[in-house]
């Protein structure tokens, strides 16, 4: 049980764990600071979080669990600013999508007292952002991937993984590199080819005539480029080497495909979506719960 969650970004993926870890009853109380006030007031209004604070710093004042939930180039700045109230006895923990670049600046900012800081990447959320979307249940069943470093304190990663745990996800470990690379293909591709493919169509004359004949699969396929902008620039720019590496092994197998059309080649064709779809329909979301 802890006495109070200093929660510095009152968004979806902030809001939804202070739900969830007062619905499990494991938190006294949650003290919240976001960026524009009027988040933190709606915060508390729809009872995410139980007070609001004015700056990151008074978050953290009294807390003995911190979560940053904030874009992660945002990262460095709310380190600096909470770093006078970092103590050996709190945890610290963040939901960024990339790992290498937010342990570098937990590394210049925190220095030695780096080791209370768990990185924690929850692989949970949707296209949706806000505290509005916040839900207790956004992590039930999902995978929270930790990424701790050398000098990250066994202790206090060991009470991370129990927190998670507790509300119900599968905890995994990857070193940051492992995870930056992984994450690049089966995240931060799908969703860099979202964009890509909506702007592609909308930029057309007849874009939008286009879109009102879409179907169930284009709603599949692009659910995700509906994504807050701020936060994938910044998920995007901090994976940038990944990111492209991907993208080059993309091109090729769209260059592939491409191909066995223009020389008319079924069987080339054929081949290629095979490999495609026996791929996907052997694939099952790594999941606690049962899947829809
Ligand atoms: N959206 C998703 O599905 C997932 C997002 N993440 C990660 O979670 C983090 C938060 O994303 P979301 O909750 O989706 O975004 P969000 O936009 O719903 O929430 C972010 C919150 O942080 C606040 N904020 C921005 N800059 C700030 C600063 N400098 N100081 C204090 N507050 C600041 C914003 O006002 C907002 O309230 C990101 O790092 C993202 O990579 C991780 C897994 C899934
Ligand atoms: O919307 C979806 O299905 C997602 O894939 C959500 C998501 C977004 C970013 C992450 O780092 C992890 C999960």
């Amino acid at each position: 049980m802890f006495e109070q969650l200093g929660l510095i970004g009152c968004g979806l993926m902030g809001g939804s764990f202070a739900l969830a870890l007062k619905r499990a009853g494991l938190v006294k109380r949650v003290v919240g600071y976001s960026k524009s006030p009027s988040t933190t007031e709606r915060a508390r209004q729809l009872g995410v979080i139980d007070v609001e604070a004015p700056s990151a710093l008074l978050a953290v004042s009294g807390a003995d669990l911190v979560l940053l939930a904030v874009p992660v180039a945002a990262t460095e700045a709310t380190f600096k600013a909470i770093r006078h109230l970092v103590r050996n006895d709190v945890l610290i923990m963040d939901v960024g999508s990339t790992k290498r670049e937010v342990i570098d600046a937990a590394r210049r900012v925190l220095r030695e007292q780096v080791g209370v800081f768990v990185p924690a990447h929850p692989i949970a959320g949707k296209e949706l952002a806000g505290v509005d979307h916040a839900d207790p249940d956004l992590y039930t069943g999902r995978q929270v991937i930790l990424t701790p470093i050398e000098r990250t304190l066994p202790a206090h990663l060991d009470k991370a993984e129990k927190v998670w745990r507790a509300l119900g996800c599968q905890v995994k470990r990857m070193t940051p590199e492992g995870h930056d690379a992984a994450y690049a293909a089966i995240s931060h591709l799908p969703h860099l080819l979202a964009f890509a493919l909506m702007n592609a169509i909308q930029k057309q004359d007849e874009g939008k005539d286009f879109l009102a004949l879409a179907g169930p699969g284009f709603r599949d396929f692009t659910r995700i480029a509906a994504s807050d902008a701020a936060v994938w620039r910044d998920i995007l720019l901090s994976n940038k080497e990944e990111l492209v590496s991907q993208s080059r092994h993309f091109l090729r197998a769209l260059q592939e495909l491409e191909a066995a059309i223009k020389n008319n080649d079924p069987d080339a064709l054929e081949t290629l979506i095979d490999q495609a779809s026996e791929a996907r329909a052997g694939w099952r979301m790594t999941a606690v719960k049962p899947q829809g």
